[in-house]
């Protein structure tokens, strides 16, 4: 084992009865990364992370963490947290008791000061003789990361973590969930099938697509070089065409010309999104969804108009699907 496969999943398929869930994943995080597991309802992102948790037992393959094998280990002796998107707080606990939960099951030492520092990483040390249901959803989501933290898991694992937060929240637990990761250095992977937040946090983002990785790479990479048309759709592509190549051609809707160019196309929609007015055009090529500066001339529903898809906006794709 080294550094760069503190985690390693080997070979995994992960099956349902009849239903195969993930099928043959191999992935390796580095200690200290910040993993994003993202894709579609259904792609494998929970059932990838059960098996690294051993909430699953793997129909084949290897799961190992820290160099040890824990393939067949139960949760509890595998040195994992789990934080999820119901906090899963005990309510009749004091936040206090919530975080001293874990540790006084191992029966540790220092009990209080242990409690309090994984509330101050968290910034809740004034919150700790409150209940939870005195607590808004960001703060019981950190009491929630706290009580994993104190436990010092090998690897932290959160399932959708900000899911349930509304949009101002999210915001602030994104912020917040790096600073955790950058004061205590813990190896972190959290699914998500929400494409900003995996580009706004991770280090690295593991795309998932039918139980596969479709593409892994840094955030950059995968925004501005996605591999397959299911990426770049993913990515925010939103006008994809094939190429002479047998591969694709994929533009944002900021890279689509209107007003001049050799195809025409007839507005079909159009709103208005503050710096930039969007538009869907249908064309002899297909649906177009552009967007444009406000400064820019606007159109109206039902005028048929000029476009243009520079090849020089596109980025290319090695396979269309
Ligand atoms: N308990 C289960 N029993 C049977 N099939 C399941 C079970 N849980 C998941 N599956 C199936 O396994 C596949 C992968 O599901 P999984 O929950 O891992 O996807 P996901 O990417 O996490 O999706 P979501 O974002 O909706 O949670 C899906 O086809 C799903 O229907």
């Amino acid at each position: 084992m080294t550094n760069e496969n503190f985690v390693s999943l080997r070979d995994l398929t992960l099956a349902y009865d009849k239903t195969v869930a993930v099928d043959r994943l191999d992935l390796d995080i580095r200690k200290g990364e910040l993993i994003a597991l993202l894709g579609p309802s259904g792609c494998g992102k929970t059932t990838t992370m059960r098996a690294i948790a051993g909430l699953l037992t793997p129909r084949s393959g290897s799961v190992h963490i820290d160099g040890r094998d824990v393939t067949r280990l139960p949760p509890s002796r595998r040195e994992v947290g789990l934080v999820f998107q119901s906090y899963a707080l005990f309510p009749h606990l004091s936040v206090f008791e919530n975080v001293a939960f874990g540790l006084r099951l191992r029966r540790e030492p220092d009990l209080d000061a242990k409690v309090m520092a994984g509330l101050e990483t968290v910034g809740l040390t004034d919150f700790a003789k409150r209940q939870p249901a005195d607590l808004s959803g960001g703060q019981q989501q950190r009491v929630s990361l706290a009580r994993s933290l104190v436990m010092h898991p090998k690897v932290l694992l959160l399932d959708e973590p900000l899911s349930n937060l509304d949009a101002r929240l999210r915001l602030e637990m994104r912020t917040e969930l790096q600073r955790v990761q950058r004061e205590t250095g813990i190896t972190m992977v959290f699914v998500t099938h929400d494409q900003s937040e995996a580009l706004a946090l991770a280090d690295r983002i593991v795309l998932m697509r039918n139980g596969a990785i479709e593409q892994a790479g840094t955030a950059e990479e995968i925004y501005n070089a996605p591999v397959s048309g299911f990426a770049a759709d993913f990515m925010g592509f939103e006008t994809i065409l094939p190429n002479e190549a047998g591969g694709g051609l994929a533009w944002r809707p900021g890279a689509v010309v209107l007003g001049s160019g050799p195809h025409h196309g007839e507005i079909r929609g159009a709103s208005f999104a503050g710096e930039r007015r969007e538009y869907v055009l249908e064309s002899a090529l297909g649906t177009i969804k552009a967007d444009v500066p406000v400064s820019l001339p606007r159109y109206e529903i039902g005028q048929t108009i000029a476009f243009d898809l520079p090849r020089e906006t596109a980025v290319e794709l090695a396979r269309l699907d």
